[in-house]
């Protein structure tokens, strides 16, 4: 079983335009979707299509459009009852293939609710392999959120608690890391990775494939287990103590990025649980994310529409394939 906590879950809504965007200007949409998301229900719904035990752990009431959307989907979760609404986000595509993304801060949590999440992933993640925690964190949820889950987690399960992976930006990034709570498995993107590091700057490390595996390693020198940084169009690095690898997959058109990290975490996690190597887990990740790039919206894709014997991995340092990687 894989489970995901989305402290921050979303209506993802795309507004497809047929002319460039005109700020200050009314615009006609040609057309638009709406779908679950926020980064953890991202990945599990990628899961779910990957035919993964899986389940989504999230606030939200009961009628919330984003539950709504999960049900409709088939896609199992558990909520945290709360009684305001969820956010939405907008994504605004362009003919060219530009994409502005806009993200509302959420609705607050306080501290009962706060620990009610907490109890509850301590709760939901007894005998699971892998926890997720993804995303942002609403407004009243201290940026140190994540460490004292992950502490939680492993202070109740002991040797029995699941893999811990994470996907996080910002305060809340920095604060588990620094919170003495490292994840086996980190996703950063190029622009996380420097946040942390403070290597490079903005998304340059996408180019300075070098310096992100340098980045990669200092991390696991603060007790990361394993760090998949997901680096756009330049393909993504895999950086363990048993070596580093960058898999490329070739062109595609790229119709929505939205999600495309999220869905490439995911297919990590399908090959790790599927009991493939590290190379192997890169390997499915670069497709998962891949694919989804090239499909509308945020939109995860199914196994048949990802193609990982295209993709092609390198080691950059001498390689053990161990099962054993975290
Ligand atoms: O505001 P956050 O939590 O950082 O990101 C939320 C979000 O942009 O991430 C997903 C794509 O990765 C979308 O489903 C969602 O709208």
């Amino acid at each position: 079983m894989i489970i995901t906590l989305t402290a921050n879950p979303s209506l993802d809504r795309t507004i497809e335009l047929a002319a460039p965007l005109a700020r200050g200007a009314v615009q006609r949409a040609t057309a638009n979707r709406q779908e679950s998301g926020g980064k953890g229900v991202n990945v599990c719904r990628a899961l779910s299509a990957g035919g993964a035990d899986t389940l989504a752990i999230l606030p939200g009431h009961d009628n919330d459009p984003v539950l709504v959307g999960l049900q409709a989907a088939g896609v199992p979760y558990r909520n945290l009852p709360i009684a305001a609404a969820l956010r939405s986000n907008v994504t605004i595509t362009e003919p060219d293939g530009t994409t502005t993304k806009i993200n509302e801060p959420g609705p607050a949590l306080n501290r009962q609710e706060a620990d009610a999440l907490i109890d509850l992933v301590v709760h939901l993640s007894d005998g699971a392999r892998w926890l997720v925690l993804a995303g942002s964190l609403p407004p009243g949820l201290e940026s140190d959120f994540y460490a004292a889950v992950v502490r939680a987690v492993r202070t109740r399960h002991g040797d029995r608690a699941p893999l811990i992976a994470l996907d996080a930006s910002e305060a809340a990034l920095i604060a588990a890391i620094e919170g003495g709570a490292a994840p086996d498995l980190l996703k950063p993107n190029a622009e996380e990775l420097s946040q942390l590091t403070g290597l490079g700057a903005g998304d340059s490390l996408e180019d300075e494939q070098e310096l992100a595996v340098e980045a990669a390693t200092r991390l696991l020198g603060r007790g990361v287990g394993a760090v998949l940084a997901t680096l756009g169009s330049k393909g993504a690095l895999l950086v363990t103590a048993e070596g580093a690898w960058h898999a490329q997959h070739p062109p595609i058109t790229a119709i929505s990025t939205v999600g495309a990290g999220d869905s490439a975490l995911a297919g990590y996690l399908l090959a790790h649980t599927g009991g493939a190597g590290a190379p192997d887990c890169l390997r499915q990740a670069v497709a998962h994310g891949s694919a989804a790039a090239s499909l509308p919206g945020s939109t995860v894709p199914a196994m048949h529409q990802t193609t990982p014997d295209a993709v092609t991995v390198r080691a950059l340092t001498p390689a053990n394939t161990s099962p054993n990687h975290p």
